[in-house]
């Protein structure tokens, strides 16, 4: 069926929905993913959550989708654009199609779009809202808030457990990966997912040797009602932020954030390791970055840089057990080079027992 792709900026792109869902128009902000593979994973990561995803990639939906490759228990995406959609699949783990995957939860595919094109507009104006729709005119009305989604939606409610290691992490669920938990358990932690809004009182009771905060979508500005715990918690144990995890960080101890024109998304991001003067591919998935200025006067030092814009893309605190990765060391989908990062937080957590009285 013929239907529509209308940007905020008045174009509109012609293509042909794969799903049979959506008869019904769907908003979201659009945003662009680079990688040539890992679709699964970026369907069902929660930090896209009511985002609208153009492939850049021309051919999406070749392997399918298996059982493996999940980051959450569902899709989050509002909608999917790709130049050519791939209907039959190859991988004989697959269980579904992209198209059979996408219609059980009714968000739409659209295929045959000039995808080169619509990237062009997001990479000149930003990314912006956007409408799938049957209908060939349409205008869409801009995002007042510039909010999209927020962590309360993808959050777990109830404190689960995972793992049976000898280190407790406990991981604040902004809307997290599961690579990131299978992560830490690969490194003999014992893991506890906690509501995002969990206090510290709460937590200290958990006992945890370790802090992980997790990745999530929207803008982290939305959860500024919550950094005075957030600063409690991370002054007082052993931290590592990813993603929206480090600009919470970046936030509570007194830097700042902005949003970026189109962000990056994507599964080579080369990254500088500022420490070790390493450079690593690495994946990441973000519209929002620290403000480096802001970072001065703080105790906060930048230790990864983007080797392409020179944004920041991670770091450590002066004196405590804190560091933090704006990219994604669990690597789903991408490169695995920055996964020793899990094992660095397991020897600063190791590094640190027993020294809680050096926070007093
Ligand atoms: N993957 C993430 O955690 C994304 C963080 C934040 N929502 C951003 O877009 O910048």
């Amino acid at each position: 069926m013929k239907s529509y792709l209308h940007l905020e900026n008045g174009s509109v792109f012609e293509g042909e929905l794969l799903t049979k869902s959506t008869e019904k128009t769907i908003t979201g902000e659009i945003v662009f993913f680079t990688g040539m593979t890992g679709y699964q994973e970026v369907l069902t990561d929660p930090s896209y959550k009511d985002q609208i995803v153009i492939f850049t990639y021309p051919l999406i939906g070749n392997y399918g989708i298996n059982e493996h490759d999940f980051e959450s228990k569902k899709p989050h995406v509002a909608g999917v654009i790709v130049y050519e959609g791939n209907m039959s699949h190859s991988h004989y783990q697959a269980k579904y199609s992209i198209g059979e995957y996408l219609d059980k939860w009714n968000i739409p595919l659209l295929s045959h779009v000039d995808t080169r094109a619509v990237v062009k507009n997001i990479r000149q104006e930003g990314s912006m809202q956007a409408v799938i729709t049957a209908d060939e005119k349409y205008t869409v009305v801009p995002s007042l808030t510039g909010l999209s989604a927020h962590v309360a939606e993808v959050s777990t409610k109830v404190v689960e457990k995972f793992g049976e290691g000898g280190k407790h992490v406990v991981m604040m669920d902004f809307g997290y990966k599961k690579s990131i938990l299978d992560s830490l358990v690969a490194q003999g932690c014992r893991v506890s997912v906690v509501p995002f809004d969990t206090e510290f009182e709460q937590i200290k009771d958990l006992k945890p040797d370790g802090i992980l905060l997790s990745n999530g979508p929207g803008d982290p500005k939305q959860l500024e009602y919550l950094l005075g715990n957030i600063k409690k918690i991370i002054t007082s144990f052993p931290t590592m932020g990813i993603c929206l995890g480090h600009q919470l960080t970046a936030l509570a101890l007194g830097g700042n954030t902005k949003k970026m024109l189109f962000g990056h998304r994507g599964a080579n991001q080369p990254v500088v390791d500022l420490k070790t003067k390493q450079v690593y591919m690495s994946s990441q998935n973000h519209s929002y970055e620290v403000d480096e200025p802001s970072l001065q006067g703080t105790s906060l030092q930048v230790r990864f840089r983007n080797v392409n814009d020179n944004t920041v893309e991670g770091l450590m605190h002066e004196d405590l057990p804190i560091f933090t990765t704006q990219y994604h060391p669990e690597a789903n989908p991408g490169p695995i080079e920055s996964s020793l990062l899990f094992k660095d937080f397991l020897q600063m957590i190791n590094d640190y027992s027993g020294r809680e009285k050096a926070y007093a």
